[in-house]
Order: C-alpha cells, then structure tokens, then sequence
C-alpha cells in the first residue's frame, strides 16, 4: 500500500448512509429514507450544488460530542487501510452552529478521535463561502477560544459566484493568529478564482485547482512557485466537473511538473477513499508506479509539519 497524507478531505464528507442512519436513529432526526439503497440512490449528482444540498441535509444528525467522535474514528480507521500517514482535515463549523450543535462538542469530539489515531493529523477550519465574509469572520472569532485545536483556515462550499477577494479580511486575520490558509479554488470556477485566492488570500495551497490548467501562464506561475493542488479526480467525476475519468487533467498537471496530489474530497459521496483513487488513476488513466510515487511524494512535501517528518515518510514510499 502506497503512504500517503490526505490533505483535502471534508470529516462531514465521510459520513457514509450506514452512519447517517445509526446517528438519525440515536438522535430522533428524521430522514426521508432508512433504506439504504435509497439513501445511495440520492448519490449521483449533477454538479457541485446538487451534492451541496445533499451534504448539508443530512448534516442534522451529528449533534453531540459521539457523533464527531464516532464519524471521525470511523475516517482514521479506514485511511489508516488506505496507506494514509498524515491527514490535515477540514470541518466547516458553520453548518453545525446553524444546526444548534455547539463549537465544543464538534471539537471535542473531532478532537477525541484524533488523539486516539495513531495517523498524525491535524484539523483545517473552513468557511462556507456563500454565507458571505461576515459570517466567515464571526465564526473565526468563535473559534478563537479552541484556537490550539486548528492549524488553519480554508474556503469551501459553492464556488461560481463566491469569489476569494471578499474573504481578504478574515484570511489576514487567520495569518495574523499563525494560521495556515487554504482554499478551493478552481473546481468549478474559473482561472481567475484560483489566481484570486494566491494574490487576495495569499494561500499556501489550492484545494481542486483543475481549471487553472486553461490558463498557461497561471500553469507556468504555480509550476515556478510550486504551489501545491491536492486534487481529487473521483470527486471531479461525480460532481461532472469532468466527463470521465480518462478525460481528467491530473496527467497533464504531472507532465507541466505541477505540485499536485491525490486526496478523496467527500469520499461517502463520490464512491471511494484515497487508495480507490489512486487504484482508479492505475486502472483508468493508466497512471504509472513512478507517477504514484510522485504523487505521494507531493502529498508529504505539502504537509504542514517540519522537514523531519516529511523526509521520515517520503523515505517509506520507495523503501
Ligand atoms: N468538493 C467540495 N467543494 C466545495 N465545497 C465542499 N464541501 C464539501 N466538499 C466540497
Ligand atoms: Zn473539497
């Protein structure tokens, strides 16, 4: 099994139908189904928004500190199957304070289920970007009393129409605190989005960032800068932001000698964890063994952690 860190993976995007309805079940949420088939068959989707809804509906069911720990133990149980070393997570504590479950129980819980991993982790903060860079700082600022609990802030949820620039303020706010910044970027927006979150937001990775491969000289900047894209090709094909897997970039991002690296987004939702990524770049894209290696090479170079431990896991890749 290739070592790898997973760098872009939503915990509320693990939340597999099985778990929704243990939890909806142990809290008295109701759901439209309990069947499973049909839960599943509510998983094939149009484009973003269309799982978007999804996402955030069934979302109710986790409200206390259990349920963060349950869903997340059940993550580090499987990427710990899937070769994963290290695995910097994202949450996005909005949509529970909407739903009335307090900061505390999403850290505490998260939190328990991380310390009891032997995988090294950490946890990235992100903002809903079309709930608007107000709403994005008051959530920042709640967050502060856990400010040890999180190394980073990153900007996720519909992306057309939500650009990077209004959320300026509460990123260097996040920079002033000693946080790490991230964004989606170019999933389904455009070039500009992508150039927006390095310049406005001055992030230290882009999250997706496939489309910024129509524009070359955007190509030629994050090849110079190496800035890292933690890409997600299952996810891409769910939410039709490619046709097929053969049609996906990721070769052609490996050929232009981009940062890039294989992640699973919202792996209950779009049909596989990070090694059914990388088993589905083999068989379908006829990615090779020394490309693998790269890309895992990638995923630890573009860790937030120390040199050390870095070299520590890439040493494993080809030992
Ligand atoms: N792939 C994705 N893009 C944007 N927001 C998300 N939230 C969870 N998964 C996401
Ligand atoms: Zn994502």
């Amino acid at each position: 099994m290739l070592p790898t860190a997973e760098l872009h993976i939503h915990i509320e995007g693990t939340l597999e139908p099985e778990m929704l309805v243990e939890l909806a079940a142990r809290n008295g949420v109701g759901l439209p189904t309990s069947d499973l088939d049909e839960l599943r068959a509510k998983y094939d989707f149009t484009d973003l928004q269309s799982f978007l809804d999804l996402y955030y509906a069934n979302l109710p069911v986790l409200r206390t500190d259990q349920d963060f720990y349950d869903l997340t133990s059940a993550y580090l149980a499987r990427a710990e199957r899937a070769g994963v070393r290290r695995a910097e997570i994202f949450f996005d504590p909005q949509v529970h304070l909407n739903n009335d479950v307090p900061l505390g129980a999403v850290f505490e819980g998260i939190g328990g289920a991380l310390r009891d991993s032997p995988i090294s982790t950490d946890l990235i903060l992100c903002f809903l970007r079309d709930l608007g860079p107000d709403a994005a700082a008051e959530t920042l600022r709640k967050a502060m009393p856990y400010r040890e609990r999180f190394i980073g802030v990153g900007l996720d949820s519909a992306e057309v129409g939500h650009p990077p620039a209004p959320f300026a303020e509460v990123y260097q706010r996040a920079a002033a605190e000693g946080l790490h910044r991230v964004a989606h970027a170019g999933e389904e927006g455009g070039p500009d989005y992508v150039r927006d979150a390095l310049d406005v937001l001055g992030v230290e990775r882009i999250d997706h960032g496939i489309r910024a491969m129509e524009d070359p000289e955007l190509v030629a900047r994050l090849r110079d800068e190496q800035i890292p894209l933690t890409v997600c090709p299952l996810s891409n094909v769910a939410l039709r932001t490619v046709d097929k897997l053969s049609d996906h970039v990721l070769p052609a991002m490996l050929d232009e000698g981009l940062a890039v690296c294989v992640n699973s987004d919202d792996p209950a939702y779009f049909g596989g964890y990070v090694d059914d990524n990388f088993a589905a770049l083999r068989s379908e894209l006829g990615i090779t063994e020394e490309q693998l290696a790269t890309l895992a090479r990638n995923s630890f170079d573009a860790c937030f952690v120390d040199d050390e431990r870095k070299s520590a896991w890439k040493a494993e890749i080809d030992g």
